[in-house]
């Protein structure tokens, strides 16, 4: 097991270039095996998550190749060698992607339920009945969704109860091969939604909508391969990095982001004092100046992300004055309040909120990432607090941040890996 060492008090400091969305990712991944023909994804980032992702498509019968650090081939199989390992998907959440597009393309998906961080209980009864309303048979086994479909799916009207981000794409995706047309109601309109959608629509599906809430898809029987997919810029690790500029109060440029996907972030940093200036892909963050305490209230996009929310709640932990955070999402995401408490933070959690008394520094010690993001948000605690930090259970952030320490390190942070 290893461990992150952080020296802490430096401002952050230069340019950081962004690299491609865990979410994004994962989700086309998954895609990737209903296509009939090679795919080629670039800006992949390598991060654990991915690369769980691609063992197990690989194993059900995809030949996937690195190009290079960030791009992939991949060629799906016509007919699937292996279920999903059980061990493999329950390393992450994103896993659960695969139920859609193996029942539409395969007709059958036998799939244990997903693991991940522990942030919620996260059902997939959204998924379920999705599916189910398209004609497939899904069953619960032992700890296995399994689906089966004698016939082709069928095109649907489906209304989600809540915009689940993993609904919206499983269903979506599914609903590329069935037969007619699917119209889903209230859905998701994260960025990786529309990301999603448009790698779809380049492998020949007929996708329009995502993005609104509203997604109609037109079922048909293949679809192709892609000759090149670019994926988007990760928003949280944007939104990490911006976070971590303002509790250092650096100065920092980040490169290769989009920053209509990062606007909830940057309003509540403005409101907080932090100036944030956008110039085509590019945000330049500068927290030079006093900053003040702002309550926060987690939403589906386009409101404030659930996975920002601890690391904004390490950045309000230094701010004089009461911040009050509220978890709409996942009840499970406070669990970083008492890890920032040990480095010496005044927080309150009440059930879904969370109540942040500014305190005038952080202390460092040794602290445990509970969860990839509650992961983040101790490395910026660390990058406040004075004097050395040990920071355990790093395997959660490398789920989804990568090269990290290379990126950080660059900006002037004094961090290194060892043993735990
Ligand atoms: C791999 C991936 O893309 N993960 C993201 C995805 O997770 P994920 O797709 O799991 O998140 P969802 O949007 O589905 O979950 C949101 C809420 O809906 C509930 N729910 C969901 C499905 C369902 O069938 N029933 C149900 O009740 C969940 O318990 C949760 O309270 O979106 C989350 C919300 O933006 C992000 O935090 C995760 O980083
Ligand atoms: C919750 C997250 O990921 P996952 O859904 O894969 O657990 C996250 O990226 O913060």
């Amino acid at each position: 097991m290893d461990k992150l060492i952080i020296n802490g008090g430096r401002p952050l400091q230069g340019k950081v270039r962004i690299s491609g969305a865990k979410n994004a990712s994962l989700a086309i991944l998954c895609a990737t095996i209903m296509a009939g023909d090679e795919v080629v994804l670039e800006n992949i980032p390598d991060i654990s998550d991915v690369r769980v992702v691609i063992e197990i498509i690989k194993h059900i019968g995809s030949e996937v190749t690195w190009l290079s650090s960030s791009s992939l081939r991949i060629m799906a199989p016509a007919v699937i060698s292996a279920d999903p390992p059980c061990d493999l998907v329950k390393k992450l959440r994103a896993s659960n992607l695969l139920l859609g597009p193996m029942l539409a393309r395969f007709g059958y998906a036998r799939v244990s339920l997903p693991g991940g961080c522990n942030i919620g209980v996260r059902p997939m009864d959204l998924h379920f009945k999705g599916l189910a309303g398209m004609g497939a048979q899904i069953n619960l086994d032992g700890g296995f969704a399994v689906g089966k479909c004698t016939n082709r799916l069928k095109g649907a009207r489906i209304y989600l109860d809540f915009p689940s981000v993993g609904a919206t794409e499983n269903i979506m995706m599914a609903a590329c091969l069935a037969e007619g047309q699917t119209v889903l109601e209230n859905v998701a309109k994260e960025p990786e939604i529309v990301d999603l959608a448009n790698f779809l629509n380049c492998l020949g599906a007929k996708v329009r909508g995502a993005g609104t809430d509203v997604i109609k898809v037109e079922g048909v029987s293949e679809l192709g391969g892609c000759v090149r997919y670019a994926v988007i810029p990760d928003r949280i690790e944007s939104g990490t990095f911006m976070v971590a500029a303002a509790a250092t109060r650096g100065h920092l440029v980040l490169e290769h982001v989009i920053p209509l996907h990062v606007e909830p972030i940057c309003a509540k940093l403005r409101e907080a004092g932090v100036q944030v200036y956008e110039d085509d892909d590019r945000l330049t963050v500068n927290a030079t100046g006093e900053l003040h305490p702002v309550d926060i209230k987690t939403m589906p996009y386009p409101g404030f992300p659930t996975d920002m929310q601890s690391q904004m709640m390490a950045l309000l932990s230094t701010i004089k004055g009461t911040s009050i955070i509220i978890e709409n999402i996942f009840e499970n995401r406070f669990q970083i309040a008492d890890e920032l408490k040990r480095m010496g933070a005044h927080i309150k959690v009440e059930g879904r909120m969370a109540v942040v008394e500014g305190v005038p520094c952080l202390c460092g010690t040794n602290i445990k990432a509970t969860d990839l993001r509650a992961g983040a948000a101790l490395v910026i605690a660390a990058l406040m607090a004075q004097g050395q930090t040990e920071i355990y259970n790093t395997h959660f952030i490398d789920r989804g941040y990568h090269l990290l320490e290379e990126k950080l390190t660059k900006l002037g942070v004094e961090i290194k890996r060892g043993q735990a």
